[in-house]
């Protein structure tokens, strides 16, 4: 099922529209964060901007093996060429974008990574990992949507926005791009067909999922925003 590229996405139809209905909240909760508000207005400080992006380098090492886990579990070649596509996407953004941008800032590449994984990120992963690995491909799949939609919603937000921070402006540009909603667009698609299959208990199992690791997202920009560190 093709969508205009700025249709709302819980207009939807299938199961993925179901899905977005149900995390309208958070992802309106996101959008008016101070992190995001920030990156429009230019005034998010540095400081958050590269604990996020320190973060996200870990965040994006662990969804890589997700990715790849699922695309090892998927139902059909289709499925395990869209997900080592897009986990490849992913790897190549842990490396090239985030040291681009942090060049950009005028800071070290290598600080990203003498960043250790704050709370919410280990949480974050953990949960992805545990799903991917122990639960069903839909499961998994589930989780890891919100990650895929999410960014390409706010991408397409911001990039309307824009920013006057050049750096910030070329993270958005990133998010934003016809390129990645084209993945995602698939990967919808590819989530409506197995949706479509479940079973009832499944199938709210999975939607569990998906709201979750919605909460998850919120908790990430919000937890760098705030600059995040263990208590103890
Ligand atoms: C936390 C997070 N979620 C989703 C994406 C999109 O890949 C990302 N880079 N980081």
């Amino acid at each position: 099922m093709t969508q205009a590229a700025d249709a709302p996405p819980g207009a939807r139809p299938g199961w993925t529209g179901q899905l977005w209905a149900e995390i309208e909240p958070v992802y309106d909760a996101i959008l008016t964060h101070p992190f995001i508000k920030g990156l429009t207005t230019g005034e998010l400080s540095t400081d958050s901007f590269v604990q996020f992006i320190s973060q996200d380098t870990h965040y994006l090492q662990e969804y890589v093996r997700v990715l790849l886990t699922l695309a090892a579990k998927a139902p059909d070649f289709a499925a395990t060429k869209m997900l080592t596509t897009h986990a490849a996407a992913a790897a190549a953004a842990e490396t090239g974008l985030h040291a681009e941008l942090m060049t950009g800032l005028d800071r070290d590449p290598a600080e990203l990574l003498a960043f250790d994984m704050r709370p919410t990120t280990r949480a974050y992963t953990t949960y992805l990992v545990a799903t991917a690995f122990s639960g069903s491909f839909a499961d998994g799949l589930a989780a890891v949507m919100p990650c895929f939609w999410i960014y390409a919603e706010v991408g397409k937000q911001l990039q309307q926005a824009g920013s006057p921070n050049p750096v910030y402006q070329r993270w958005i540009d990133s998010y934003g791009s016809e390129e990645y909603l084209s993945e995602v667009l698939l990967a919808l698609d590819l989530t409506d067909k197995i949706g479509a299959d479940l079973g009832a208990e499944d199938e709210a199992r999975a939607r569990r999922h998906f709201a979750m690791a919605a909460r998850y997202e919120w908790m990430f920009w919000d937890a760098a925003h705030r600059l995040e560190s263990w208590p103890v």
